[in-house]
């Protein structure tokens, strides 16, 4: 039995798809799915923008009920295997983990997730995911972004978002069931197996200020595990921003 749904709600257009789960939440079940073909106010991690996605991208968003908020927090890092492993399968090019969850690939971001709790009557979390598949270098250089990737620019695949949402669900479902049955712990051997972040030098931001360190590991709690001069110190992805000083942003 599966908790998501394997086939989403296609709109043509929608501003952001969590918005639209934030505000249709009491109308959609557990495990509703919505895709939107084109996205005009696409919202990221940190208060930023995500940009539109009309025949470039797949902007997908899935509600999960009766979730605990402590749930929410480890939440971002298991989506974000799960898809790192559909894009594995739909593109047949391996993207890696930058902590807590942008997939990427050579560097280059091709895919960020935005897992939000919601406290109503009951808790609930809208988990949004968005991937870029046709954008080309000259579209992320225009748009100053020259971190951003996509499957066709560095993977040389060209996926649709409908066939390709139908994939990121069924493993978003297959690593869900496992996270709420046996909690994170049991995802983080295959997470630190994609992790782009791990054994390297990091520069970590928060509160305004600013340290240079060393991933050595995520903590079961989900937090990212730095070595900041001779002490391990847990940071977690609410309170910091971490920067990998090579390689990726
Ligand atoms: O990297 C990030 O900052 C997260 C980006 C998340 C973008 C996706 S696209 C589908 C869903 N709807 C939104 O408004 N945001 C997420």
């Amino acid at each position: 039995m599966s908790r998501l749904e394997r086939a989403p709600r296609v709109f043509a257009e929608l501003g952001s798809t969590n918005t639209h789960c934030k505000a249709h939440l009491a109308d959609l079940p557990d495990g509703a799915a919505v895709l939107a073909l084109r996205q005009t106010a696409g919202r990221g991690r940190r208060g930023k923008s995500w940009a539109d996605t009309a025949d470039s991208g797949m902007a997908l968003s899935f509600v999960l009920k009766g979730i605990e908020l402590r749930q929410v927090a480890a939440l971002p890092l298991c989506v974000g295997l799960a898809v790192s492993e559909a894009l594995e399968e739909a593109a047949g090019c391996r993207t890696e983990i930058k902590w807590p969850n942008d997939l990427v690939v050579w560097g280059k971001k091709v895919c960020g997730i935005l897992c939000e709790g919601v406290v109503g009557e009951e808790t609930a979390a809208v988990c949004g995911v968005g991937v870029n598949l046709t954008q080309t270098a000259e579209d992320f250089a225009r748009r100053q972004l020259p971190h951003g990737g996509s499957l066709l620019s560095e993977c040389g695949v060209r996926l649709a978002p409908r066939e390709l949402a139908v994939q990121v669900l069924a493993h978003c479902d297959r690593r869900i069931e496992q996270f709420f049955a046996q909690g994170l712990p049991s995802l983080l051997p295959a997470y630190r197996a994609r992790s782009a972040t791990l054994d390297r030098t990091v520069r970590v931001l928060w509160e305004g200020r600013e340290a240079v360190g060393r991933a050595v590991d995520v903590g079961e709690d989900g937090s990212l595990l730095v070595e900041i001069g001779g002490r391990v110190v847990p940071v977690c992805s609410g309170e910091a921003s971490v920067r990998g000083l090579y390689g990726y942003r």
